[in-house]
């Protein structure tokens, strides 16, 4: 009505903020500038920056310059000047950021990387601002994709432990992450990146219809370790593929291990439910932010007709795991080692072998796989070693579930519409947001 009116309220708001204990002051932020439209600077700076002026929160931005800029940042800097880190950007971004954090956190503890070891938290918690193309973690840790929601978590502070996954071959770490995809959703982002120059949109699209085209099986044995008995299900594998328990060791975890050996069109393993506008429900729903486990999805053999009714279902209401040449695992460990043409691929060939009788068996690099992680095409030579980390980072956001046990009544889900979710933030601490 006036501006004392809204000095009162300014205010008042002011005063709530200031309740919230785990509110951040001081903020190291990054900016991708090639995410998804070019446009997560002005993004940044018209939709972000003014509501952390408005919260008397200190940021110090970097606006990223090349792939691995926010990593040697985060390497050297002086984090303790910092109380959180924020990215604005897709999940390329959000992965590499996360990644830098948790290296950096090994590096501070001494934790050497190169063999099994055991990761240290990450320091810092980290914002998502999502301004990428699919914002798959943004998605899952906010319920929506919106960077206004976004920034309002990171200023109220609402934090979320969050598991993360190792990824390491023959004994290197290769990073941190929360998702990874092989067979189709690596051949098709592998065919997308040859593609630079398309738009994003019409390059992916391009990647998807030419890797259907040309559907084809990984012959490949895949190891796992599923989550105990008592808190997860494991199932019988279907498809005619043999499973052997890597039987005959002492003790009780390597007699859990079930390897499956055969062709798959697509393997996922994610650590978040990976919730994005093409699957509402996430690619994989039985997976929480925060319960330790891996949903292992394992898309066997099947006809090209069958393979896109599955991948129809994840926008549909339908269950898209419902079909004999699908198989889901919630996990703790998986292996996964591809062979080409009757070899396996960490050892030589046949042909190299009889070709040169004096080789010793090294790591063959004839021939590299791709691997979709967290957006980023990884090129392989062999087996792949993926292992969930339980709540090794924190990210702004709320425990979707818990949230919606106590909806607001009278109105939509808090995924569906970011005012109501601020409200219900605002209602959870007790300031009045009905009288708002
Ligand atoms: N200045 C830069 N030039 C080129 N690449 C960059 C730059 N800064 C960061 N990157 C890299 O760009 C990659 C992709 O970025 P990002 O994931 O943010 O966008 P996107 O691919 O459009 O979104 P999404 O992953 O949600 O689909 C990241 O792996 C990041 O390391």
């Amino acid at each position: 009505m006036s501006a004392d009116h809204c000095q009162v309220w300014f205010q008042h708001l002011k005063e709530i903020l200031n309740g919230y204990q785990n509110r951040p002051k001081s903020l190291k932020v990054f900016v991708n500038p090639t995410s998804h439209r070019k446009e997560a600077c002005q993004l940044y700076r018209d939709d972000v920056a003014p509501l952390f002026k408005l919260a008397d929160i200190k940021v110090d931005v970097t606006v990223t310059e090349r792939k691995g800029h926010a990593i040697s940042v985060l390497k050297e800097c002086k984090l303790d000047e910092y109380d959180s880190v924020v990215v604005v950007g897709g999940d390329g971004s959000v992965a590499e950021v996360a990644h830098g954090l948790l290296l950096r956190a090994q590096m501070d503890a001494g934790r050497h990387t190169d063999s099994i070891f055991t990761p240290v938290r990450a320091a810092l918690p980290l914002g998502v601002i999502p301004a990428g193309s699919t914002d798959i973690v943004a998605y899952s840790v906010h319920g929506i994709r919106h960077p206004v929601t976004a920034a309002m978590h990171i200023i109220m502070g609402h934090r979320q432990a969050v598991d993360v996954c190792s990824f390491s071959s023959q004994g290197q770490l290769l990073r941190f992450g929360f998702s990874a995809m092989f067979g189709f959703g690596g051949r098709a982002l592998a065919l997308a990146e040859k593609h630079r120059w398309m738009p994003p949109s019409q390059r992916r699209e391009f990647a998807l219809i030419k890797t259907l085209a040309n559907l084809k099986p990984e012959d490949c044995e895949l190891s796992f370790l599923p989550v105990k008995q008592a808190q997860g299900t494991t199932q019988e594998p279907k498809c005619g593929e043999t499973v052997r328990d890597v039987g005959g060791r002492a003790s009780e975890e390597d007699e859990a291990w079930q390897t499956v050996q055969g062709l798959f069109l697509n393997v996922s393993i994610m650590a978040i439910p990976c919730i994005c506008s093409m699957a509402p429900r996430g690619l994989a729903p039985n997976t929480r932010l925060d319960n330790g486990s891996m949903g292992l999805i394992s898309v066997g053999n099947a006809s090209k007709s069958e393979f896109i009714k599955h991948l129809k279902r994840y926008s549909s209401q339908s269950n898209q795991f419902g079909f004999t040449f699908v198989e889901t695992h919630s996990v703790q460990v998986v292996k996964l080692r591809p062979r080409f043409r009757g070899s396996w691929a960490d050892e030589p060939s046949e042909e190299k072998r009889e070709s040169d009788s004096r080789i010793t068996p090294t790591i063959s690099s004839e021939r590299t796989y791709p691997w979709n992680i967290d957006g980023d095409l990884l090129e392989l030579p062999s087996e792949i070693f993926i292992r969930v980390h339980p709540q090794l980072i924190t990210l702004f956001g709320v425990n979707m579930e818990e949230t919606e046990e106590s909806p607001i009544k009278g109105t939509a889900p808090p995924a569906v519409h970011n005012g109501i979710q601020l409200r219900h933030c605002l209602a959870r601490h007790g300031c009045g947001a009905r009288s708002i």
